[in-house]
């Protein structure tokens, strides 16, 4: 797969503070690779460096084979690159079509405004103005005016923030879409939930430095962590009965751990179907990506008490 951004040992200072300390990464054409990480970790600067608004102070940059700290080529990159920035300002007087229409006319190859406007959900919300759109609702025509130049590479800055559960989902999607059509997309995200579903790749970027990159399944080992098992033991019965070590959960609950959760499990359940009984309120868990991400960036911080489902 040939790589549409490359980055190695990027560094950026603002006097004193140094928010990008040596970052490197690759996103592949047709992925979707999400940079996450703590507020001030250095996540804007790195992609406004890529985006060609902000100049480095060292390290090689790549972005569509082009260097995006080379003034000559900014042109080249404004047409071939999308962009998404948190607080768009779009002139409030236009409805969303005149928006998108207007846009259009700035690329040699738009993608077909009605269409787009029907893509990020906003049929029937043509002719309303721009400042009468709700946030949820400016959100998806920013993501429109991004997607308009019909970019090959496509930068999301936290793209759902504000949105509903329900426009999140179709945002979502519409995000797949593009990655079906060929699109590369670099996003960032508080979101753990919207990385696990969008991304091929993760980056967790700490004090402007990479702390650990992988899939969302694999993150920080999270593939090969111990399995959490918990449940309510039938009335009458105490951990001491119980065919496996565990510990008192919260409530009436207790908790196992496992290495081997297809064994514990079998050891389980068939303890409790030869007694005529059931496991109650049963759960197999794996750490989630959020408790992974926790752990990764404030090492410091307690266990974290809720875990994700995912197994
Ligand atoms: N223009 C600037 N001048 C001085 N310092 C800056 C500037 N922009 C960012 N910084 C500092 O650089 C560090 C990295 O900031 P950056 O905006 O890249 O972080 P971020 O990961 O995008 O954070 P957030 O999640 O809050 O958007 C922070 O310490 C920030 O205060």
């Amino acid at each position: 797969m040939s790589n549409v951004v490359v980055v190695e040992g990027l560094r950026k200072s603002y006097g004193s503070v140094k928010a990008v300390a040596g970052v490197s990464f690759t996103v592949g054409r047709g992925q979707i690779f999400a940079l996450l990480g703590p507020n001030g970790a250095g996540k804007s600067t790195t992609l406004e460096i890529l985006e060609g608004f902000r100049a480095r102070d060292g390290g090689r940059v790549e972005v569509l084979g082009l260097d995006p700290g080379d003034r000559a080529v900014a042109r080249e990159l404004r047409e071939r690159i999308g962009l998404v920035l948190q607080d768009i300002a779009v002139e409030p007087y236009l409805t969303v079509r005149e928006a998108i229409a207007r846009n259009a006319g700035y690329y040699r190859n738009p993608r077909d405004v009605d269409e787009l406007i029907e893509l990020v959900d906003l049929s029937g919300l043509e002719r309303r103005k721009v400042r009468a759109l709700s946030g949820g609702q400016k959100r998806r025509l920013d993501l429109a005016l991004g997607m308009i130049g019909n970019p090959d590479l496509l930068f999301l800055d936290e793209p759902t923030t504000g949105f509903d559960p329900s426009a999140r989902r179709s945002a979502w999607q519409v995000v797949r879409n593009l990655r079906e059509a060929g699109t590369t997309v670099v996003l960032t995200t508080h979101h753990m939930e919207e990385a696990q579903e969008l991304a091929d790749r993760v980056a967790v970027i700490s004090d402007g430095r990479i702390v650990s990159e992988g899939t969302p399944e694999n993150l920080g080992g999270r593939d090969t962590s111990r399995v959490r098992i918990s449940f309510v033991p039938p009335a009458g019965s105490t951990a001491a009965d119980l065919p496996v070590d565990a510990i008192p959960g919260k409530g009436a609950r207790v908790v196992t751990e496992t290495d081997e959760p297809t064994a514990t499990l079998h050891r389980l359940t068939d303890w409790a179907l030869r007694r005529g009984t059931v496991l109650d309120q049963l759960t197999v868990e794996r750490p989630s990506l959020e408790d992974i991400y926790l752990d990764l960036t404030d090492r410091d911080a307690p266990e974290p008490a809720t875990r994700g489902n995912a197994l």
